[in-house]
């Protein structure tokens, strides 16, 4: 079936049973490794212009938690980067580990972050999400590493909503929240082409990840870990460690937009 999870018996090692496409030739995440990322001269500062009043509501998919955006308008996108074209934000949504050593998806010479930020945009030569999902340049997702450090205020308004969302399929609304407030302050960042994380594990990702974190208390951390995989009623199963590791280059190359 199509369960799929992060547990031993349905998790990332299991997923190619269901979803061939895991053995693909442009799978995410990866390891970046600064040295071997070529420096790319033609491309361009990201442009992320988000509108908070987009923002509509705050939820646990039992994969992850989730903030979904209002996608009918330009109000909030991402433009320029490595991308051409107008990509709506769709989503946002975190990885993250049992513990602060583990918990991201990319890494970067080998590092793990505790946690990695995705901020879900697609491309509006597509009519929808779910269409421009199937195509090679249908995605573009900004990816965020988190850093143990200060109190991150902006990631303390998700986390004062969690106790609305603990179990699988729970929702709330949430408005006026400004994704802008996650970015780190230089948005110099790594690109290539790859995929969803998760399944479908479609390959129609434009990765652009960020070489900065941003900070994130260890009891904030603390928080993330007490929401649940699992629904109400059912035993309980705590929501960590969910994060695919990273996937074979398969001889893609990746740019830097900073030297
Ligand atoms: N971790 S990640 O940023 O790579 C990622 C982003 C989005 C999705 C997603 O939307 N899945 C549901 C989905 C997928 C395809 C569709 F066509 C419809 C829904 C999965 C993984
Ligand atoms: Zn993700």
């Amino acid at each position: 079936s199509h369960a799929w999870g992060y547990a031993a018996n349905n998790g990332p090692d299991k997923w190619a049973d269901s979803f061939p496409i895991a053995n693909g030739p442009r799978q995410s995440p990866i390891d970046i490794v600064p040295g071997e990322a070529s420096y790319d001269a033609e491309l361009k500062p990201l442009v992320l212009k988000y509108d908070p009043s987009t923002c509509l509501e705050i939820l646990n998919n039992g994969h992850s938690f989730q903030v979904t955006f209002v996608d009918d308008t330009d109000s909030s996108t991402l433009k320029d980067g490595p991308i051409s074209g107008t990509y709506r934000l769709k989503q946002f949504h975190f990885h993250w580990g049992a513990s602060d050593d583990k918990g991201s998806e990319h890494t970067v010479a080998g590092t793990k972050y505790p946690a990695e930020l995705h901020l879900v945009h697609w491309n509006t030569k597509y009519e929808s999400f779910g269409k421009a999902a199937s195509q090679p340049d249908g995605l573009a997702v900004v990816g965020v590493f988190l850093k143990i450090g200060a109190k991150n205020a902006s990631l303390q308004k998700l986390i004062d909503a969690f106790e609305s969302i603990k179990t699988q399929g729970r929702q709330s609304s949430f408005a006026n929240f400004n994704p802008a407030t996650l970015l780190p302050g230089c948005l110099d960042y790594w690109t290539y082409d790859g995929s969803l994380t998760t399944p479908p594990l479609l390959e129609s990702v434009t990765w652009i990840v960020c070489k900065e974190p941003i900070s994130v208390s260890s009891e904030q951390m603390g928080k993330f870990r007490s929401l649940l995989f699992s629904a109400e009623g059912e035993a309980e199963s705590c929501m960590v460690d969910n994060y695919r590791p990273p996937q074979p280059l398969k001889g893609r190359s990746v740019r830097a937009s900073f030297k």
